[in-house]
């Protein structure tokens, strides 16, 4: 059964916060989105340069429509710009009975108001007694609760505060405004305080009030308790300031799709590599080429999301010589390879789309068949690798595959070295896929 959550807030044309955020979240947790559309605002990341304000009439039948033919599992509100529209929005919502997520719009990230002066009161007479859950930040619940809030405790006062005296049934300051290393929010429900630790990420922040409130309906929509709900959505809204969509030339929007993307992409990663490992086991003579530290074979995340070596899927204790074959020795596992991870990740810094590595055991021949056959070939001397970056754990690959993109000027097939003491020499072949890599590599021992 399909599950359906309703968001009542203005329009972005930025795409990045109001009831495009809302629905590309909804559509992350597998919520279909339905839209009451409040005010169209011209947007972008920079700035709001204008606001148009639907007819309270016509905010009133698009609730209307939904919910007589559709259904409303949970709904939340977002931009309510004026007194009308709010009041309009109260005696609506009123009749139905689906949990109610108020998210109180009042300036945006660019620093534009999008709630009139003159509406707060409304908004806190007519909306917040209806609401299952408010969802201010830090200035919003200060305007809310009429004080300054500096500390977590004077979070929590606020919290209580909106529910006690304000009317809501619950409510949740967050804490991404307190300039703590920790984003904290304090959360107030029968009686009670629950605090929701993450990290303090850097990234896009652009809609994130709205993407975090649009989060917590859908979860509500599904089924979830307020709690389970507020704990998925603190998930969810911290990978998608941290995997942001870096786009336009002021405040980037959250990455809403990061929440399917990455596990989706994870399992691709995992289900290539996994075939062209069986591929590369069958190829005939390859044990001649087995490395006495051993092969490996990776493929990383697409670049968004390839931060580290977590994102990189390879091999788990290494490919190794047995007998006239090679066998690998574990699963394939994201985190399983140090060396190749950091070759990866190095040459994505300049060529994004080449994902994927495999070494091989130096051979002058092999070289020189790739030369022949066209393939562009670098190189770096590890007896050049300055002091300082020897010095340094893990320094040595990304300094030679720099050098050696550096070297070539162009996108290098393979790269290797002459090792050095007691460094073995070795070839990488790299391609943009694991598929690619062995097409590189039948060719060359062809
Ligand atoms: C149409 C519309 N609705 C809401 C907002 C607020 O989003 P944002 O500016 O990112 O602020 P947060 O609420 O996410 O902190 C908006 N800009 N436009
Ligand atoms: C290329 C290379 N250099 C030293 S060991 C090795 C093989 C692969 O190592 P890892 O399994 O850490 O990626």
């Amino acid at each position: 059964m399909i599950r359906k959550a309703l968001t009542i807030a203005g329009s972005d044309s930025g795409g990045g916060a109001g009831i495009e955020a809302d629905l590309k979240t909804f559509s992350a947790f597998g919520v279909h989105g339905l839209v009451a559309i409040t005010s169209v605002t011209a947007q972008n990341t920079q700035e709001v340069r204008a606001i148009y304000d639907i007819s309270p009439e016509v905010v009133v039948k698009q609730i209307e429509a939904v919910v007589e033919d559709i259904g409303v599992d949970a709904a939340k509100t977002g931009m309510l710009s004026n007194s009308e529209i709010i009041k309009a929005v109260a005696k609506t919502v009123k009749k139905y009975n689906f949990p109610l997520v108020v998210d109180p719009v009042m300036i945006a990230k660019s620093g534009a108001p999008l709630l009139r002066e003159d509406a707060m009161e409304t908004l806190i007479t007519e909306i917040i007694p209806h609401a299952t859950l408010v969802t201010p930040n830090r200035p919003e619940a200060e305007k809310l609760s009429g004080f300054q809030i500096k500390n977590v405790d004077d979070a929590k006062r606020a919290a209580k505060t909106i529910v006690e005296e304000l009317g809501a049934r619950a409510a949740i300051v967050k804490g991404g405004h307190l300039g703590l290393s920790e984003a904290v929010d304090i959360l107030y429900v029968n009686g009670e305080f629950r605090e929701y630790r993450a990290p303090f990420v850097e990234g896009c922040t652009h809609g994130t009030g709205c993407s975090f409130s649009a989060a917590i309906t859908a979860n509500l929509a599904k089924g979830k308790s307020l709690e389970e709900a507020v704990e998925t959505a603190k998930k969810f809204i911290t990978m998608g300031i941290y995997y942001g969509a870096r786009i336009g030339h002021g405040h980037c929007p959250v990455n809403q799709n990061a929440w399917i993307e990455i596990p989706a992409e994870k399992w691709r990663v995992y289900d290539t590599l996994n075939r062209a490992l069986k591929e590369l086991v069958s190829i005939e003579d390859l044990h001649k080429y087995v490395p006495e530290v051993g092969m490996n074979f990776v493929y990383a995340l697409p670049k968004l999301y390839a931060r580290g070596r977590e994102d990189v899927a390879g091999v788990k204790g290494r490919i190794v010589k047995f007998g006239n074959t090679i066998k690998p020795v574990g699963w394939i596992e994201f985190g399983a390879s140090d060396h190749l991870a950091r070759a990866i990740l190095t040459f994505m810094e300049v060529f994004p789309e080449v994902r994927s590595v495999l070494n091989i055991k130096y051979n002058e021949e092999l070289i020189s068949k790739a030369q022949k056959l066209g393939f562009k070939v670098s190189l770096y001397n590890r007896t050049e690798e300055p002091e300082e970056i020897k010095a340094k754990e893990g320094g040595t690959i990304p300094w030679g595959v720099r050098t050696a993109i550096e070297r070539l000027r162009d996108k290098p097939d393979l790269i290797y070295h002459l090792g050095d003491w007691g460094k073995e020499a070795m070839i990488l072949i790299f391609g943009e896929t694991p598929k690619a890599v062995i097409e590189k590599l039948n060719k060359l021992l062809e």
